[in-house]
């Protein structure tokens, strides 16, 4: 038998996500009669106690007799049972100094710590992540932002509906006015924001012709990086250089802030990779963006007024385009930034499906073989010891 248990999310400010649903939970015992489930009770867990126990799934406070635990977030020192096999987001692999303390009792405890941001496909893309629900929230967002600020429309707080179902309900008959917009990224926050463009019938335009035109509806443009950044030698472009020398491009985003309303970025982005524009060009008259939604989130990352998260509940701040200073949001001249850094958090049932059915799907039969390259790769401790892979954090934790 193989007993899994569901753990429940201890960091602080509580995660409301899980790695299966109770539907998952059904399905996955169904098929795979040596597996059982027990779920920890939860006041916080987007699906209830209830709903597990009528999908007959067993709760329980002790979950000694479990082998493996799934949680999300990071788990609290003291949570940790000895021998265990857990995964969840343990955020130690950069040497995150606020988790230390959490890795070092994971060796202590003789501890397999399986981290599922190192769960990845053949070809290197990650197996597990949040990306398409932050940018399904964050495009919404971004429009429920303009709007306020605009006066022209109201949306629902995504936050307040209780699954992607009923947010899509209320697209119904939403109209919009002409307004442009652009996407960055090509990755799942940016699948999750095209899918949003979808659902209220908002049109495509080739970036060429966004840049000149006008149009009595609303639309959308997507820039790639392919799109975005150029080599500063030859002005080529090519994938595997741009990821190896992020520093040796130019990034040609400016003729686009005269051009749109409200920006979408979903790019990847680090500290090589130039700003998508400086705060010279947000201070100039012809800067015409109202509102973005970063849903990259970066603190003076790629958008320069980025000036720390913001959160579900207070979403949007303002931002003086010349003082640079953090104002009330929706005021005549302000640029409003919507930075919140849990966005999947606002939309959670459907978010955990969708976790879970990556796991059910990819990592699930990887978990009970015991060759499994895919498990191991992402497996930063086994037993209480550091693996191979994840040697360089020895430093770390001996700290
Ligand atoms: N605000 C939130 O709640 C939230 C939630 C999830 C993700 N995010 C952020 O959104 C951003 C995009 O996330 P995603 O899920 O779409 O990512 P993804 O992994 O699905 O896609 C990233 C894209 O960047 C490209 N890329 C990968 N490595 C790169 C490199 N080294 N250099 C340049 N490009 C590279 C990939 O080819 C892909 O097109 C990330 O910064 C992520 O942290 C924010």
């Amino acid at each position: 038998m193989l007993h899994i248990g569901l753990i429940r999310e201890e960091k602080q400010p509580h995660d409301n996500r899980v790695a299966f649903t109770p539907q998952q939970c059904q399905w996955i015992i169904k098929h795979n009669p040596q597996v059982s489930f027990t779920v920890q009770p939860s006041a916080w867990r987007c699906f209830t106690d209830d709903e597990y126990t009528a999908a007959g799934i067993p709760l329980s406070e002790d979950l000694s007799h479990c082998e493996v635990l799934l949680g999300i977030k990071e788990v609290p020192a003291e949570k940790l049972l000895a021998g265990k096999k857990y995964l969840f987001f343990s955020h130690t692999r950069k040497k995150q100094p606020h988790n230390k303390h959490m890795l070092q009792t994971i060796l202590q405890r003789d501890i397999t710590l399986i981290d599922y941001e190192c769960l990845v496909h053949e070809d290197g893309q990650r197996i597990l992540g949040f990306g398409f629900f932050a940018g399904v929230v964050g495009a919404h967002n971004g429009l429920l932002t303009y709007g306020k600020k605009t006066g022209l429309y109201n949306l629902v707080p995504v936050h307040r509906c209780h699954d992607f179902k009923e947010l899509i309900n209320h697209y119904f008959g939403a109209k919009l006015p002409p307004l442009k917009i652009v996407i960055t990224g090509s990755g799942r926050v940016a699948a999750g924001t095209l899918e949003v463009m979808g659902l209220l019938g908002i049109k495509y335009i080739p970036p060429e012709e966004f840049l000149i035109n006008t149009y009595a509806y609303p639309v959308y443009t997507q820039l790639k990086a392919g799109e975005l950044y150029l080599r500063k030698t030859d002005k080529t472009y090519s994938r595997e250089d741009f990821h190896l020398h992020p520093e040796q491009y130019d990034c040609r985003f400016l003729p686009f802030v005269t051009a749109t309303d409200i920006l979408m970025n979903g790019i990847y982005w680090d500290h090589r990779i130039p700003p998508l524009f400086t705060w010279n060009d947000l201070a100039k008259d012809n800067f015409r963006i109202k509102v973005i939604a970063d849903i990259t989130d970066d603190t003076n990352g790629s958008i320069p007024s980025n000036l720390g998260d913001s959160s579900i509940d207070d979403p949007v701040y303002g931002v003086d385009r010349h003082t640079r200073q953090q104002t009330a949001p929706y005021l005549p001249d302000t640029l409003d930034m919507m930075c919140v850094s849990n966005l999947p958090n606002e939309l959670p049932r459907d978010a955990s499906q969708y976790f879970g059915d990556q796991l059910m799907k990819y990592v699930f039969d990887e978990l009970q073989r015991p060759d499994s390259a895919v498990v191991y790769n992402a497996t930063i401790a086994h037993n209480g010891d550091l693996t191979e892979r994840f040697e360089y954090l020895r430093d770390y934790v001996e700290e």
